[in-house]
């Protein structure tokens, strides 16, 4: 996937995305982070196809998304956001069908087998009979990434996919993502506010700041004390925590 000069704005509001160009490293896992209102979000809804650039292009395999069928882009590309309630009454299984459905035409036609390997993915085997509305935040988040991973998509794009999670969960999930990119080589692109785990997983990191590309490359070119402090307006030191390695902590004034 290629960014090609893309500029954004919302409708009557100024420019907030300008000129983004790069290069999506395939079958990697790569994060975005940046301060609040950065444009973080916007810049995923516009990889995923869900907002038009107002300038610029995004090309997967040298054509313009903006040019492939909904239902064909579904096949490529999956999305993991800011959950609705759309669907509570609805049970686990069928939700993870759901996004099964850019293969299918009906919910119907598709057998619990088709889905299983994605519920065993997310560790949802026990509630996969239970309704929506019945779990937890961190439950639902791991319902809505099986119906992602049902529709068996190229990239997977996630909206700071550890909001609801606890620490334990949090952990699992980056384990369960770097799986799915080792062993099924997806591309993983995420929002990230926790900018350790960040640095964690990713193999590239972009760091956005209002609505511009500042920096983008390999976390550990990104180690970079006056860097991250310059794009998160605040003091930071590097510290080497045994058995972890490098952490990024705050120093308020
Ligand atoms: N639908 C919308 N209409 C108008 N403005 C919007 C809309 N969605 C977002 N914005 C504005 O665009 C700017 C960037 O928002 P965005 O959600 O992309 O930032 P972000 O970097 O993901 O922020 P955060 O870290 O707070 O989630 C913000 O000023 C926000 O208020």
């Amino acid at each position: 996937m290629e960014l090609n000069q893309v500029s954004y704005h919302y409708p009557h509001q100024p420019m907030l995305l300008n000129k983004v160009t790069a290069t999506i490293p395939t079958g990697r896992i790569l994060s975005i982070i940046g301060p609040n209102g950065a444009g973080k979000s916007t810049l995923l809804k516009l990889m995923a196809g869900i907002l038009k650039p107002s300038a610029g292009e995004i090309d997967l395999n040298n054509r313009s998304i903006s040019t492939i069928p909904r239902k064909a882009l579904a096949t490529k590309i999956a999305v993991v956001s800011q959950q609705n309630n759309v669907f509570d009454d609805m049970q686990v299984m069928d939700v993870v069908k759901m996004g099964r459905l850019s293969h299918h035409h009906l919910l119907a036609n598709i057998s619990d087998d088709e889905v299983a390997e994605y519920i065993q993915a997310t560790h949802l085997s026990q509630l996969a009979s239970r309704s929506l509305s019945s779990l937890s935040g961190g439950q639902r988040q791991r319902v809505w990434l099986a119906s992602a991973l049902a529709q068996d998509p190229e990239y997977l794009l996630l909206d700071e996919p550890t909001t609801y999670l606890d620490m334990h969960y949090q952990a699992k999930l980056m384990t369960i993502l770097k799986q799915l990119n080792q062993q099924k080589h997806i591309t993983i692109i995420m929002v990230l506010h926790d900018i350790n785990q960040a640095f964690k997983i990713s193999d590239e990191l972009w760091l956005v700041k209002a609505g511009r590309l500042i920096e983008t490359g390999q976390p550990e070119k990104c180690y970079n004390r006056d860097l991250l402090a310059s794009i998160f307006n605040t003091n930071i030191q590097i510290v080497d925590v045994p058995s972890y390695g490098k952490y990024i902590v705050e120093i308020p004034d």
